[in-house]
């Protein structure tokens, strides 16, 4: 029997593309697909035009697992509309703030949830090697992330770029709230020691490049993942949906997925 998916989102760049993606998945069949209030089933719609739908729980209804890269301000909705529905769910969309973390982490407790900042096996690995490198380098090593992705992006700095940026806290073993400079402008004065700094570029149709870096006097380290494509993102996701039809209620993540942990 295969996983019956909706997809949130179904006119996103993401969302398009997981339908494309799903056609071609014997482990999974394309039950739904959701719109935002403001948007039309497309023309011509690349699936049947009976499976669109704007109402999550006509959606919800028809599935085993959703799959959702929206916006932040349909998490709250969408974490309760699995919850109560028992349909279970795999998180892509970043930017989210503490509140609507905290309906994620609450749906949890009904529901399998995968969430991730990055669904790509490229980025989870790279997550473990950041943390690797930097348990190893010298206190004094400057720890900097570099983002660059396409014009249309909202959020900064990418949830991937703060996922690296946890795994360098994880590996010091300090707080990255604490230590996290989001941008530099001005006479700033001299780097802060211990400091975890973050760049970001904005432009054209960047798929989504991340860069490590760990800087010390006289050497350069820099680890580098570049997406080429979103099948790299919506692959993954894929492998999640499966992977959580088996899973009881709890919040898991792509490093889960993957078996990457210790
Ligand atoms: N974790 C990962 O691996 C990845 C995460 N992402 C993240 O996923 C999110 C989406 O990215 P992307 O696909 O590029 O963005 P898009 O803006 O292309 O797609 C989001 C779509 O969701 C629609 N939408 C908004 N609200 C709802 C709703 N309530 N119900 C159904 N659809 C809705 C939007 O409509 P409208 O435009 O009208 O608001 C839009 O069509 C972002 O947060 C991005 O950072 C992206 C790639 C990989
Ligand atoms: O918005 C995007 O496009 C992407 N967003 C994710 C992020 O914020 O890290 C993942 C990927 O880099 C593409």
């Amino acid at each position: 029997m295969s996983v019956r998916i909706a997809i949130a989102g179904g006119n996103g760049r993401m969302g398009r593309t997981l339908i494309d993606l799903i056609q071609g998945n014997e482990e999974l069949s394309l039950a739904a697909v959701t719109l935002a209030q403001n948007e039309n089933v497309p023309e011509p719609a690349p699936v049947s035009a009976e499976l669109y739908t704007h109402e999550i729980d006509v959606a919800l209804s028809e599935a085993d697992v959703l799959i959702d890269f929206t916006t932040p301000a349909t998490i709250v909705v969408h974490a309760q509309a699995c919850a109560r529905a028992g349909v279970k769910w795999v998180v892509g969309t970043t930017g989210l703030d503490a509140s609507e973390q905290a309906a994620v982490t609450a749906a949890a407790g009904e529901v399998a949830i995968c969430q991730a900042a990055n669904f790509s096996t490229g980025v989870n690995l790279m997550l473990r090697l950041v943390e690797l490198a930097t348990r190893a380098s010298e206190g004094e090593t400057d720890l900097e992330v570099i983002e660059a992705h396409h014009r249309h992006k909202v959020d900064a700095p990418s949830g991937t770029a703060l996922a690296i940026g946890k795994a360098m806290a994880i590996g010091r073993d300090i707080d990255l709230d604490e230590h996290a400079v989001m941008s530099r402008e001005g006479i700033t004065g001299a780097r802060v020691d211990g400091s975890i700094g973050f760049s970001t570029i904005r432009g054209g149709d960047i798929v989504g490049d991340h860069t490590a870096m760990f800087v010390s006097d006289g050497e350069r380290l820099e680890i580098t993942h570049r997406a080429g494509t979103r099948l790299a993102f919506a692959r993954g996701a894929c492998r999640a949906a499966a992977w959580l039809s088996e899973k009881p209620a709890g919040l898991y993540d792509m490093q889960d997925v993957l078996q990457l942990r210790d």
